[in-house]
């Protein structure tokens, strides 16, 4: 369950952003169940990256689900979802192809990036620009880094993320939260 912290470019302007690494999502009998951390993670976010593995088809099973979740604990709003098919570079053990991701995703209403989270940073980077770029096109426009502090839902408490609160709370111009699964 970490926290990132991470400055990326939107058209000209420095947004801050936040990435919350789900902790291990627990599966019973091929369903999400009684994941608590997840729901408040989810509820926390202003976006979502389902991340799935193309040598786990379990994994890529579970994005439904994923998403139904995302929509449900943020009813009447479209949050922002990208779906990724992560470890591209283990062509010789896949289980999932590809483009079952891309038809599932489409599906969903969601993007689609394939990549290599080991071999490729520029597809992850671009992944996570894009949707940035989405949500800060949902963030009303405002002059001070204040005023752009959208949700009032307080972030999940650990001990690392009190601590990166009070070391980051200065630099945060805007948030974009995300969850990630493999
Ligand atoms: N070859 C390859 N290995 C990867 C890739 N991405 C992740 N891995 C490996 O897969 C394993 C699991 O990665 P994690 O980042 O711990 O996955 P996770 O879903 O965050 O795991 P949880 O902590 O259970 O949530 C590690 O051994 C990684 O090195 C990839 O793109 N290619």
């Amino acid at each position: 369950g970490n926290l990132y912290t991470r400055q990326v470019q939107i058209e000209g302007e420095t947004l801050a952003i936040q990435v919350q690494d789900t902790p291990g999502i627990q599966v019973h009998e091929n369903s999400l169940s009684g994941n608590e951390q997840l729901s408040r993670c989810i509820r926390w976010a202003d976006a979502v990256v389902i991340v799935f593995s193309i040598t786990d088809y379990k994994s890529y099973e579970l994005i439904g689900q994923l998403h139904q979740q995302v929509q449900q604990l943020h009813l009447g709003t479209r949050l922002p979802v990208v779906v990724v098919a992560n470890k591209a570079d283990l062509l010789h053990v896949k289980q999932v192809d590809p483009q079952l991701g891309l038809q599932l995703a489409g599906m969903l209403g969601c993007s689609f990036y394939e990549v290599s989270v080991s071999e490729n940073y520029n597809d992850v980077y671009n992944a996570f620009h894009v949707l940035c770029k989405e949500v800060s096109h949902k963030q009303p426009p405002s002059s001070t880094p204040e005023k752009r502090r959208t949700s009032l839902i307080p972030r999940p408490k650990s001990p690392n993320m009190q601590d990166l609160k009070r070391r980051f709370k200065q630099a945060l111009s805007a948030k974009v939260r995300t969850v990630t699964s493999v």
